[in-house]
């Protein structure tokens, strides 16, 4: 194993893709090759794209990680060319590096980078802006299980509040096992656990007592069978005024596969407000919400960085300050909360996420090693279990911060 320079006393060690078995090998050694042949086929890609999509591959399975490509020089502003700098920055320690060195957060975070540039994402050109996941999230949408769910949402006028509210909070919580990049490898994820590892619901409600005029910051994470959920309990929290104004922070670009975007939010509205019944009433109020204001759909480039929320740039720290509470939904949002180190599973949550400008809840199904907050006897039953309880995603915490 390499030396791990990021390990002092004080913190654990980083998260790496170095040792054999691990589930950031795996991610890394299978997960993203898998993904270059799914996008390969969903499109009727040029050569030159298949090209770059065949020197990515060969790249990542036996060469080193090499910076991204220079501009084309012909282009008087040459859109791909957006993000250079940063990229040069952030990469300077991984250059010329085998991709397994570079910290796990960090190698996926560029892959995801890289598989746009393959692609042509950025410009310019005929290929600009062509989501290489849209056909993978269109799928997950228009299945027939997403009517089933819509349909269930009717039942939700005639259920009383408080259960109404816990079953829309872990709608949400439990539709982050929707997690289109996770599947790449994990076809058929393991049933749900009904227990949580933490449950912090509680302190959840308190911090946003109905009438109070909160505002809520919603931090997405996967489009589809995730965001779905997510508008209808931020709904349930205007309509029910837990919250007078939320905003919903979404990807600036396509990530880790399903990350939501902007067009991915349009595409979940289109499809509640053409279902009949209440999930088109939630449709109907939630385009109202954003006409007045009360839901705001923002967007940051840190969201698509290869960092920790504690690097988080000055104009979204302050931008986030606003809100009474932060929702940071899933796995990696998670990873960027408190680090993507393999910390003392004890280790309280609260030390780790006390850098947030703002109290912060996570609604996170497990899907990587990283675990804080955890009580020991709640951890020494999971280790007995013998089950892959950090990474199968079949587990699911609720961890608040006030
Ligand atoms: O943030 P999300 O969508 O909940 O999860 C992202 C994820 O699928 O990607 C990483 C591995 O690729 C892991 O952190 C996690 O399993």
């Amino acid at each position: 194993m390499a030396e791990n320079p990021s390990h002092t006393p004080h913190e654990a060690p980083v998260v790496l893709s170095d040792q054999p078995g691990s589930f950031a090998r795996e991610v890394l050694a299978k997960r993203h090759p898998a993904l270059i042949q799914r996008v390969r086929d969903a499109f009727p890609y040029s050569r030159r794209q298949h090209s770059a999509l065949d020197t990515l591959l060969d790249e990542i399975t036996n060469g080193v990680v090499e910076p991204l490509a220079p501009s084309d020089p012909s282009a008087p502003s040459d859109p791909s060319a957006h993000d250079h700098e940063q990229w040069a920055e952030w990469g300077r320690e991984y250059f010329g590096r085998p991709w397994f060195d570079a910290p796990f957060l960090w190698a996926e975070s560029y892959f995801y980078r890289r598989l746009l540039e393959a692609v042509e994402y950025f410009g310019p050109g005929p290929w600009q802006g062509v989501d290489p996941f849209a056909p993978f999230k269109q799928a997950e949408l228009r299945a027939p299980a997403v009517d089933e769910q819509l349909q269930a949402l009717n039942t939700l006028p005639s259920t009383p509040a408080h259960e109404r509210a816990t079953a829309l909070l872990h709608a949400s919580l439990w539709g982050n096992r929707a997690d289109l990049g996770f599947r790449v490898t994990e076809e058929n994820p393991g049933t749900a656990t009904h227990d949580l590892v933490a449950d912090d619901a509680s302190t959840l409600w308190h911090l946003l007592p109905t009438g109070a005029g909160s505002t809520v910051a919603v931090v997405a994470d996967n489009s589809g069978q995730e965001l779905l959920p997510d508008l209808i309990l931020i709904d349930h929290l205007l309509t029910h005024h837990h919250a007078t104004r939320v905003t919903l922070h979404v990807k600036p670009h396509p990530y880790y596969v399903s990350d939501a975007m902007t067009a991915d939010v349009i595409d979940s509205l289109h499809r509640l407000t053409h279902a009949p019944g209440e999930p088109g009433a939630i449709g109907d109020r939630l385009r109202t919400a954003i006409a007045t204001d009360h839901l705001e759909i923002r967007t940051h480039p840190f969201f698509c960085a290869p960092l920790p929320y504690t690097d988080m740039p000055p104009d979204l720290r302050e931008e986030l300050s606003t809100a009474t509470l932060t929702i940071l939904k899933g796995d990696l949002n998670y990873r960027r909360l408190v680090g993507d180190r393999l910390w003392d599973p004890t280790t309280p949550f609260a030390d780790l996420s006390a850098h947030f400008p703002t109290p912060v809840a996570a609604l996170r199904t497990l899907k990587s090693d990283v675990i804080t907050g955890l009580d020991q006897k709640t951890l020494d039953t999971l280790e007995r279990s013998g089950s892959a309880w950090r990474t199968s995603g079949t587990h699911a915490l609720i961890q608040v911060r006030r």
